[in-house]
């Protein structure tokens, strides 16, 4: 029998859990994939019950496991990648959540943030984070939950429950308690991390009244994870990489120079650019990040991150029914040349990066009698392109550094039409890779290099192949006539939420 030379990666997202096998070549073996519930309990909250985020993934991954092609012994190591920034709080005896699980898109907190930033702790706590006070992070949700929750911080002081991101839970779940540990590009997300040191800092602690001995422990990205439990689906396999999806879909689409970046169309868009071992500290708006952290070194990466991307189109498709699939909109957004002069601002969830506005809402501005399905369709998808587009600005300058291409990837990059609009507004080169399941495929890749089946990043890099490129079309100054319509669209669905009708 050969020697194991498969790599199990469980992609926990924002609304499916999927688990995918690659051989060491990084070509796919197996897939699954499960969706599961979103809650949303009150306006601007969103969501999750952690047990079913569990139930699905493993569900996924016996599938996988089980598949024809794939034997438990040519399994080398599991990778987990997850959507970030997600709360989990559990009770350390039963293993059960205390409460449902706080998704990075919920905005309850938006007033203790405002609240902090107005008692001036803002500069402080992105100098030692690199990120913002903003709802998006795992930080003030769980202070929100521990003041909440009566008797809740006192039984985490004694360590009666734990709390972790959902990469934590799952390995949690999986080694059936054994282990209670993050990565570091997880616990940079969190609004509790020191960025340069990459350990939970007391200054952040004390801010949030968040108990230290709840937190887990803050290991490499490659490397001892633990093993999978007796009486699970695939038990004794270690788990030897976990990363943030975003980080490891950088990883996965091996931008591993400093200046390299990728742009992920999934239900939100993030824009990250691989810094090196420097941390760049944004002048514009962006975040500072851990992209991964191997044999103890930190490498760091600027992040723009926007809630609402691919979601705009599914909530054209489910709530509009402007059409009955994502291909049909791209289809008919491609069909006409412009949006007719609309603009849709899916601030839906606030706005991200660059503009950082929690009380932003979703506008749709320019509609005349003249504006059909078609356009509408388009408008979606210039949305999107046109929010990365921020992003991008925003990053060039904050590096300094001239971007010739955009490596992208998930589920909306498949859209020629939605990727053609994002060279044109760009004009740097847009490059899909043959491989779009880059998240999953940097969660193995690090699996990979944590069991040693690869030795080095340069034999990942040569296995990254294009399937196509898209350059800018058409005359640049009707792109950037678009893109000044957008900015002034922008400003008017700014602070929706906060103003009163007078
Ligand atoms: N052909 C397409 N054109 C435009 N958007 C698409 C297309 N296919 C999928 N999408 C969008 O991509 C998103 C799913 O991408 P995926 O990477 O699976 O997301 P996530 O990991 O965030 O759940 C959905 O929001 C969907 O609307
Ligand atoms: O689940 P995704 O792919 O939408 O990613 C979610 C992000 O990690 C949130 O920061």
């Amino acid at each position: 029998m050969s020697d194991p030379h498969l790599l199990l990666a469980l992609d926990q997202g924002t609304t499916s859990s999927r688990a995918i096998v690659f051989n060491k070549s990084g070509q796919k073996v197996a897939v699954a994939q499960r969706e599961f519930a979103q809650h949303y309990p009150r306006p601007g909250w969103v969501e999750h019950d952690a047990e079913e985020i569990w139930a699905t993934q493993l569900a996924v991954m016996t599938e996988v496991l089980e598949s024809p092609d794939v034997t438990m012994s040519a399994v080398a190591a599991i990778g987990i990648t997850n959507q970030r920034e997600t709360l989990v709080v559990w009770d350390r005896a039963s293993g059960r959540p205390v409460a449902p699980a706080i998704v990075w898109q919920d905005r309850r907190t938006a007033d203790d943030c405002a609240r902090w930033r107005e008692a001036g702790h803002e500069e402080q706590v992105t100098a030692l984070t690199g990120l913002r006070l903003d709802p998006y992070f795992t930080g003030s949700k769980l202070a929100w939950l521990l003041r909440e929750t009566p008797g809740l911080r006192e039984r985490a002081k004694r360590g009666e429950v734990l709390a972790g991101t959902i990469d934590t839970w799952l390995l949690w779940k999986l080694t059936d308690g054994a282990v209670h540990a993050t990565d570091a590009s997880n616990a940079s997300r969190t609004l509790l991390c020191n960025i340069d040191t990459v350990a939970w800092d007391d200054a952040l602690l004390a801010l949030m009244e968040v108990p230290r001995a709840m937190l887990p422990e803050i290991r490499d990205s490659a490397g001892d994870f633990g093993r999978v439990a007796d009486g699970l689906p695939g038990a004794g396999l270690p788990i030897a990489g976990v990363a943030g999806d975003q980080q490891a879909a950088l990883f996965g689409q091996a931008c591993f120079e400093r200046g390299m970046a990728k742009n992920t169309y999934g239900t939100g868009c993030f824009l990250l650019m691989q810094t090196g071992a420097e941390r760049v500290a944004s002048a514009n708006n962006l975040l500072t990040t851990v992209a991964w952290r191997l044999r103890g070194r930190p490498a760091y990466a600027l992040e723009g991150s926007v809630f609402v991307a691919g979601a705009a189109v599914q909530w054209a498709r489910d709530e509009l029914k402007l059409v009955s699939s994502a291909e049909e909109l791209s289809e008919l957004a491609g069909s006409v040349p412009d949006a007719g002069g609309s603009i849709l601002v899916p601030a839906f969830a606030g706005l991200g990066a660059p503009h950082w506005d929690p009380y932003a809402r979703g506008t749709w501005m320019g509609l005349t009698r003249g504006t059909g399905r078609a356009q509408l369709c388009r408008a979606v998808l210039e949305s999107i392109a046109l929010q990365s587009a921020d992003l991008m600005q925003a990053m060039m300058q904050d590096s300094g550094l001239e971007l010739k291409e955009l490596r992208v990837d998930g589920g909306a990059s498949r859209s020629d039409v939605l990727m053609q609009i994002q060279a044109d507004l760009l004009g740097c080169e847009v490059v899909r890779p043959q491989e779009t399941e880059t998240t999953a495929l940097g969660a193995a890749y690090l699996a990979g290099l944590g069991v040693g089946l690869w030795s080095d990043r340069e034999e990942i890099a040569a296995q990254w192949a294009q399937e196509r490129v898209f350059v800018r079309e058409g005359e640049r100054f009707r792109h950037d006539a678009l893109w000044k319509d957008w900015q002034r669209a922008v400003r008017r669905a700014k602070a929706w939420a906060r103003e009163d009708d007078a």
